[in-house]
């Protein structure tokens, strides 16, 4: 049995108990479910990722709630453990929910929520700027200006590439990608080439519209096009960035034999979760492909980075930081509060 986790109480009559396993960000979260009659049970271990029986442990002998985390495997154990303490809702602080098992949650009559909506915007920008600094080597030149390296400007010195008329590609067109994809072609002036398994109808229209307003500015129009496989979207692009969900359908999406057909100088984006790449195929990529450039937000083990990663200085790497501005954490903590009280 895990040892006591360390929590704080709001609200400590409340009729109903609604378990955290992790502080979050804002007060309103907490205010809406204390003026439903709950007592809120926050959990303030000092351990980032939670085991499952630091979470049986939380979950106590009467729990009708929780706000998981994406970190936690919610799988059948813990929706069992919920169910025998008389829980109704479980809800994910995020919107990507491949760390639960949904059937297991059906089966025990657990309803499930996520954050969606919140964090378009928020992770596309994250997704951009990942984009444009490993397009102009901004960490490299930052890194050398630290190091006391630059004695003066140069022609050749940290020479990138230029957005503006390439070719922007999205794997997975849903709201994020689409978001991302409006970003690079209204910012930048790129053409657009996306892969999805539907039809991404309105992010088409906005970049028709934006195309005849150029035009009529006496400007190169942008463009667009739907592949008809995600291989087209890699020979293609220049830039490409990953948004679909994970699931058995994008597991190592992008592996050796789909980096071999992408362009030397590409740049390739991951916001969406690491296993959609194979990490080793990339690191080897990496060492082979100077030019290319990747920028990751996600990792295939996170925490952890696969052997080399962090050597390759054609690589840019943050801990998953996409849905992390303030507006968009308290909107997320607020809907996932919310989830737990319908
Ligand atoms: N790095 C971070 O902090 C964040 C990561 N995410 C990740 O981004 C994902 C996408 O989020 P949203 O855009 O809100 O979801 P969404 O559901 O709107 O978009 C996902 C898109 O992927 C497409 N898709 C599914 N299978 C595909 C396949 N095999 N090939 C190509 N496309 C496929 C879907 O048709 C859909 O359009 C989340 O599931 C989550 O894993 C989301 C927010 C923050
Ligand atoms: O929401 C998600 O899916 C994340 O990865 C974190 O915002």
């Amino acid at each position: 049995m895990a040892k006591p986790v360390s929590i704080e109480v709001w609200n400590p009559n409340g009729k109903y108990r609604v378990v955290s396993t992790k502080p979050m960000p804002g007060t309103r979260w907490i205010n809406l479910l204390i003026e439903q009659d709950c007592r809120v049970e926050i959990c303030t271990q000092k351990k980032t990722i939670l085991s499952v029986e630091d979470i049986i442990a939380l979950i106590g002998d009467k729990c009708d709630g929780v706000i998981g985390q994406l970190t936690e495997d919610w799988g059948e154990t813990l929706f069992a453990a919920l169910s025998r303490a008389g829980g109704k809702a479980f809800s994910n602080m995020a919107v990507g929910y491949n760390n639960v098992d949904v059937n297991a949650a059906n089966k025990y009559g657990i309803a499930v929520g996520n954050t969606p909506g919140v964090l378009t915007e928020t992770t596309a920008e994250l997704a951009a700027s990942l984009s444009l600094a490993a397009a102009r080597r901004i960490v490299e030149a930052d890194e050398f200006m630290r190091a006391g390296l630059y004695d003066g400007w140069l022609p050749n010195l940290f020479v990138g590439n230029l957005l503006k008329g390439q070719t922007v590609g999205v794997i997975g067109a849903g709201r994020i990608g689409s978001a991302y994809a409006r970003m690079m072609v209204e910012g930048f002036k790129m053409n657009l080439i996306y892969y999805d398994l539907y039809q991404a109808t309105r992010l088409e229209k906005f970049v028709t519209a934006y195309g005849q307003f150029l035009k009529a500015n006496g400007e190169q129009p942008v463009t667009w096009k739907r592949a008809s496989s995600m291989d087209e979207v890699l020979r293609e692009a220049d830039v490409i960035s990953l948004h679909p969900v994970l699931d058995k359908t994008t597991y190592h999406l992008i592996n050796k034999e789909r980096l071999a057909t992408m362009k030397k100088e590409a740049i390739l984006v991951n916001c969406s979760r690491g296993p959609v790449i194979d990490e080793v195929a990339l690191v080897e990529h990496l060492k082979q492909n100077p030019m290319f450039r990747v920028g990751l937000d996600v990792f295939e083990d996170e925490p952890y980075m696969k052997p080399g990663l962090s050597e390759m200085k054609n690589a840019i790497v943050v801990p998953h930081i996409a849905s992390a501005s303030k507006w968009t954490r308290e909107g997320m903590a607020t809907l996932a509060a919310l989830n737990v009280l319908v």
